[in-house]
């Protein structure tokens, strides 16, 4: 049955949250003619989006990330914006696969008219998840969000996934949990347009400062991303609402720069090009896979390689060549 899609765009351009949900609801269908609704919508809706601030969160387990979005997202509201909360998350077996599952994580900004809280999508590989994470902003943006906050749990891949679809990457840690970089991986840091030491409060005040010095330091051994941009270490609570100001003036100071030589732009224009081949890489891999000469050979090459009986190298040429007979 051919779906209707001119309700869906007017629906969200009109900011429309019930049309909104139900848009992405298609977007994260399998369903082929889900999909392929979705995609006529979101191509639509496109002259709309690129409107907001893209701010990507990470931090480990207990950094304070749901308290933080919580303070923060009610911060903006109150002043006057709409603010859209996304997920990416393939890996949790928390609320059933989504980090944002359990509402009562933010109390008051799940129940604020101006934000939007969606979780993520409850299964799926990085990829798929992260595809339509990305289709979800567009529509979000087209819905009227001026600040778009996608959050991802600081393990695996999802960090670096999260930096290459924002704006602006920030990496929420906490003091005193050893020296060590509390099993944030160099890459990450690498990706952060600043770090934020959060519960800076009470006792952990002198803690929270040593440990901006601390990070400070081993943030000048790496090689800044841009030239117009030193990522700074900055101090907040959550839990008494401080420090965040001035993380919101930092996040504008950032774009007034980039935006002012053009890296902006540029690092979107980059941005939509990398999905487009993310998207051409994992249609190729989809299909490849599906083929049934390849389903057929593939069990008996893995066995093959095990015993050590064939190279890995000869098997996959051996799959590989597949595709020769596939073209001819
Ligand atoms: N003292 C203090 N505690 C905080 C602050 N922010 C968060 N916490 C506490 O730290 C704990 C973890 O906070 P969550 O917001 O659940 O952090 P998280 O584990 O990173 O969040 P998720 O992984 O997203 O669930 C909770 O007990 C919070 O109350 C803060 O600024 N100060």
């Amino acid at each position: 049955m051919q779906i209707d899609i001119e309700p869906y765009i007017e629906g969200v351009q009109a900011g429309n949250r019930l049309l909104l949900a139900r848009t992405i609801t298609l977007i994260e269908s399998t369903l082929p003619a889900h999909q392929q609704a979705a995609r006529s919508i979101v191509d639509r809706l496109l002259p709309k989006t690129g409107n907001s601030v893209r701010l990507g969160i990470t931090g480990v387990p207990g950094a304070g990330k749901s308290t933080f979005i919580e303070s923060f997202g009610t911060m903006l509201t109150s002043m006057g914006h709409k603010v859209a909360v996304l997920a990416i998350d393939p890996s949790s077996t928390r609320s059933g696969g989504s980090i944002l599952g359990d509402k009562t994580r933010m109390e008051k900004l799940s129940v604020d008219p101006n934000a939007f809280i969606r979780p993520s999508p409850s299964s799926g590989n990085l990829g798929g998840v992260a595809r339509k994470t990305r289709e979800v902003m567009l529509a979000c943006e087209a819905a009227g969000f001026d600040v778009i906050i996608i959050e991802t749990v600081g393990v695996g891949q999802s960090e670096t996934t999260v930096a290459s679809m924002v704006d602006f990457f920030m990496v929420l840690m906490i003091a005193g949990a050893g020296d060590e970089l509390q099993g944030i991986k160099k890459g990450v840091l690498e990706v952060a347009d600043t770090i934020v030491i959060n519960k800076a409060d009470g006792d952990n005040v002198l803690r929270a400062e040593s440990a901006q010095k601390e990070y400070q330091a081993a943030l000048h051994l790496l090689m800044p991303q841009s030239p117009h941009w030193n990522p700074p270490v900055l101090t907040c609570s959550s839990l008494k609402s401080t420090g965040l100001d001035n993380i919101w003036q930092t996040i504008l100071d950032h774009r007034n720069k980039l935006t002012a030589c053009g890296e902006l732009a540029e690092k979107r224009r980059s941005q939509t090009l990398d999905w487009m081949s993310f998207l051409v890489n994992e249609g190729l891999r989809d299909w490849f896979y599906s083929l049934d000469q390849v389903k057929n050979t593939l069990p008996l090459l893995r066995k093959r390689v095990e015993a050590e009986q064939i190279s890995p190298t000869a098997a996959a040429a051996e799959l590989l060549s597949i595709l020769e007979q596939e073209k001819n």
